[in-house]
């Protein structure tokens, strides 16, 4: 499932540019993905050079990478607020004449649930992407991270959400993905996707889901890489 599309440098662009957005005693939501990853390594520079940041992470990875870095870690809940997330997305739509504009896909490394917790909670959320990220219309499978004993219900409910479920594969291991929380993942299709606010509350309603990979109304700004430099989108 997860892809490792799009140029690095325009990745690394991104992701270096939001590090920029970070300020002395900020706490910082720190995402998961490769272009997020650019991100973390870059505040790691800077606490190097007298920065005094303390991170959140959102996943196993993120966490990994933050403790190489020497980021100071701390936790959602010893915190009173988190000023700056930044974080990876699989889709952004791109297109400002659409009420969706700046809703996301999520989770395709299986970290959405923690992501969105952190996300949400911070004073500002800064999407890091590369251009093969954007699109008019959603249209990538929507993961949703589901109980193991509850899979195959929530499978069931999905579908009639008009969505077709897939239960993700772990690589190198047999079975399936499980998540950080323990859990497995399910990405749905459900071809391109009109309403996005509307599934994700019908999906948000569905029993058996902890979490599902669609951001609606969350991001307030789109760092976009590109060969040459970086475009801001602001919502
Ligand atoms: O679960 C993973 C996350 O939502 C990532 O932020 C997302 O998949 C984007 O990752 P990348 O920057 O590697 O494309």
């Amino acid at each position: 499932m997860k892809t490792d599309g799009g140029s690095s440098a325009a990745k690394r662009r991104a992701g270096e540019r939001a590090a920029e957005a970070v300020e002395d005693g900020f706490v910082v939501g720190l995402g998961t993905g490769s272009t997020t990853a650019h991100a973390i390594r870059a505040i790691g520079r800077a606490v190097d050079d007298g920065l005094d940041v303390r991170g959140i992470p959102t996943s196993f990875q993120s966490r990994q990478l933050a403790l190489e870095a020497g980021i100071p870690l701390t936790e959602l809940d010893a915190v009173d607020g988190v000023d700056l997330a930044i974080d990876g997305a699989d889709q952004v739509v791109d297109d400002p004449e659409s009420a969706a504009y700046g809703a996301l896909i999520k989770g395709g490394g299986a970290a959405h649930a923690r992501e969105k917790l952190v996300d949400t909670a911070a004073d500002r959320f800064v999407v890091v992407a590369d251009p093969s990220k954007l699109t008019d219309r959603l249209h990538r499978s929507v993961p949703l991270e589901v109980r193991p004993d509850a899979h195959t219900v929530t499978a069931d409910r999905v579908q009639a959400l008009g969505g077709e479920p897939t239960l993700r594969d772990a690589e190198r291991k047999d079975g399936p993905v499980v998540t950080d929380n323990g859990n497995l993942v399910v990405d749905c299709a459900f071809g391109p996707i009109d309403d996005p606010d509307g599934l994700a509350t019908r999906l948000s309603r569905s029993p058996g889901v902890v979490e599902h990979g669609l951001f609606v109304g969350v991001a307030d700004a789109t760092y976009v890489g590109t060969d040459d430099g970086v475009e801001v989108r602001r919502y």
